[in-house]
């Protein structure tokens, strides 16, 4: 464990004043026996006794304490062995003055992939996408020509991603609809008491992530908490976001001095599965026989190799978010049967499995006649949601032998969502400019809260190198006959491609591999 990680941040012992100050004391968490803390509002102190695995509360002496608040604290010192007065103060008093000085200026930045926006920006957008590393991670040898793949991917996708997107409007509704969350979670924090400024920033079309941190920095921004609108995490989408921030905050002076902190996934929060059930049990209602419906997770798939390689935590979330919001309906007594499968694959590589529209057709045949899809890895109503499921999905569940189809709408503004990522956003507040959480087993998801780089560090810290999407092969004896023998072939592949592309015939074509998306 290296040193940072094994630090923790407590108030420094200071009179019983309003407001307290900042934390200033950093003190190895081995050394940290019977550490006293001192929270200095409310007339309370607290002891805890910590080791390098796990603290924990041993005293607490107060006055004035409600049992939520004596509760909250026990739950925290157990979970972390961070900054526990921050901790207090946030519970208790309007953080904006309470944890922080006066002159702070908190702000929340929300990451999503971005949208084409009309029909013309759908190639460009595809461009980014496919330009990214953390989609296309081509092998090392192979990387300078991740812009002309991408170029020639995108160009050859454009016209099938132009139909779905034309089929649900003319463009992407996805700006809209995080500007519009944007909005509501201001409201929310400053109904809280948390006066804050929230930023979009999209990774692949406007407002580009660059954008958003400009203007953080003409707000005078001096704290930051990242939130990704993406309730699990993966590589390819927070990670990916992730990535970038981090090389932005590297090269600028401001940034490397701004604290922040990363919420990097949420899907077990208590608001978020409640307002997941509370959609599911709404929709259930409109089936005939509601017992009777299969429950269909339907979540984005991504590359196995991202989670067999590369140790993308994605799956497991994505399962262990399914058995939460499953836990949470048969509280309710919902007990239906259910399942989940991946959806959205791109390319000829294997994804993770079961997909989407096989089991779709095993339901059928197994004589599943009612069916409520619950998409579950997005937040937003988007392409994925309006088309693939609304319409190429449902048309073949029908063809299936599926009777009545459903579809669980995308939770958007809903207000108990928007209340949890407004205290989500609150409670990581005292972790702004702290040291990650040390202790594994603490960890309350699986990725825990901490900065980008060492968030980045914990997985895929390394960037090993994943199967392409678009599999090319190397061939040769020495070094540096490989070299050119793997840039000859990939050349030979590009100029192949295009030849069917122009042709419409070929040997990948042949062999199924072209058209190249489904
Ligand atoms: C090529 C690989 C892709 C991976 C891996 C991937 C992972 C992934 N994506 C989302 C969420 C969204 N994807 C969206 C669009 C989109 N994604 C891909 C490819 C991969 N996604 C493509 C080619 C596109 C463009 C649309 C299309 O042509 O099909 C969007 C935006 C949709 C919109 O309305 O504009 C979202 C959101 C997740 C959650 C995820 C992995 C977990
Ligand atoms: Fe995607």
């Amino acid at each position: 464990m290296n040193q940072s990680m094994s630090m923790i941040r407590t108030q420094t012992p200071s009179p019983l004043s309003h407001p307290p100050p900042p934390p200033s004391l950093v003190l190895p968490q081995a050394m940290c026996t019977s550490q006293r803390i001192y929270c200095c509002f409310g007339q309370m102190e607290a002891r805890v006794n910590s080791n390098m695995s796990k603290p924990s509360l041993v005293a607490k002496f107060s006055s004035g304490w409600t049992e939520t608040q004596s509760l909250f604290l026990k739950q925290t010192v157990n979970n972390y062995s961070l900054p526990l007065g921050a901790l207090l103060t946030s519970k208790t008093q309007d953080v904006s003055t309470m944890a922080f000085n006066g002159d702070e200026k908190i702000g929340v930045l929300l990451l999503n992939l971005g949208g084409p926006e009309t029909l013309d920006d759908v190639q460009p957008f595809l461009f980014n996408l496919f330009a990214d590393p953390d989609i296309i991670r081509l092998p090392r040898l192979f990387r300078f020509l991740q812009k002309p793949l991408a170029q020639l991917i995108s160009v050859l996708r454009a016209p099938k991603s132009k139909e779905g997107y034309a089929s649900i409007g003319g463009g992407s509704p996805l700006r809209q609809i995080t500007d519009a969350q944007a909005e509501e979670l201001r409201k929310a924090l400053c109904e809280k008491n948390v006066p804050a400024k929230v930023y979009v920033g999209m990774r692949y079309w406007h407002p580009f992530t660059e954008e958003a941190i400009e203007q953080i920095k003409r707000d005078g921004i001096s704290k930051l908490v990242v939130l990704p609108l993406y309730p699990q995490f993966s590589i390819s989408t927070s990670g990916s976001s992730l990535r970038l921030l981090e090389s932005i905050f590297r090269e600028d002076e401001y940034l490397v001095n701004m604290q922040h902190t990363v919420i990097p996934s949420w899907y077990q929060r208590e608001g978020y599965i409640k307002a997941m059930a509370d959609l599911i049990e709404k929709e259930l209602r409109n089936f005939g026989n509601p017992d009777k419906v299969m429950i269909f997770f339907s979540a984005h798939g991504v590359p196995l190799a991202y989670v067999e390689e590369a140790g993308d935590p994605y799956k497991a979330e994505m399962e262990e978010c399914v058995d939460l919001i499953m836990e949470e309906l048969e509280k309710r007594g919902i007990t239906n049967a259910y399942t989940l499968a991946y959806q959205s694959r791109v390319g000829p590589v294997e994804w993770l499995k079961p997909y989407t529209d096989d089991t779709i057709i095993e339901l059928g045949q197994k004589g599943v006649k009612n069916l409520l899809a619950v998409p579950i890895s997005f937040v937003s109503e988007h392409i994925e949601t309006l088309e693939e499921i609304d319409v190429e999905y449902k048309e073949l569940a029908l063809k299936s032998g599926i009777e009545k189809w459903g579809r669980v709408p995308a939770l958007g503004c809903e207000p108990t969502f928007i209340s949890d990522l407004a205290d989500a956003v609150i409670e990581s507040l005292p972790y702004v400019g702290a040291m990650a959480v040390s202790n594994l087993e603490a960890r309350q998801s699986l990725v825990p809260l901490g900065s980008v780089e060492e968030l980045l560090a914990a997985y895929d810290s390394q960037r090993r190198e994943l199967p392409p999407l678009v599999t090319v092969w190397e061939w040769g004896w020495t070094k540096s006959a490989e070299t050119w023998n793997g840039r000859a072939a990939m050349l030979a592949v590009l100029v192949l491609l295009v030849l069917e592309v122009t042709t419409g015939e070929g040997f990948l074509h042949q062999w199924g591999v072209l058209p190249l998306f489904h």
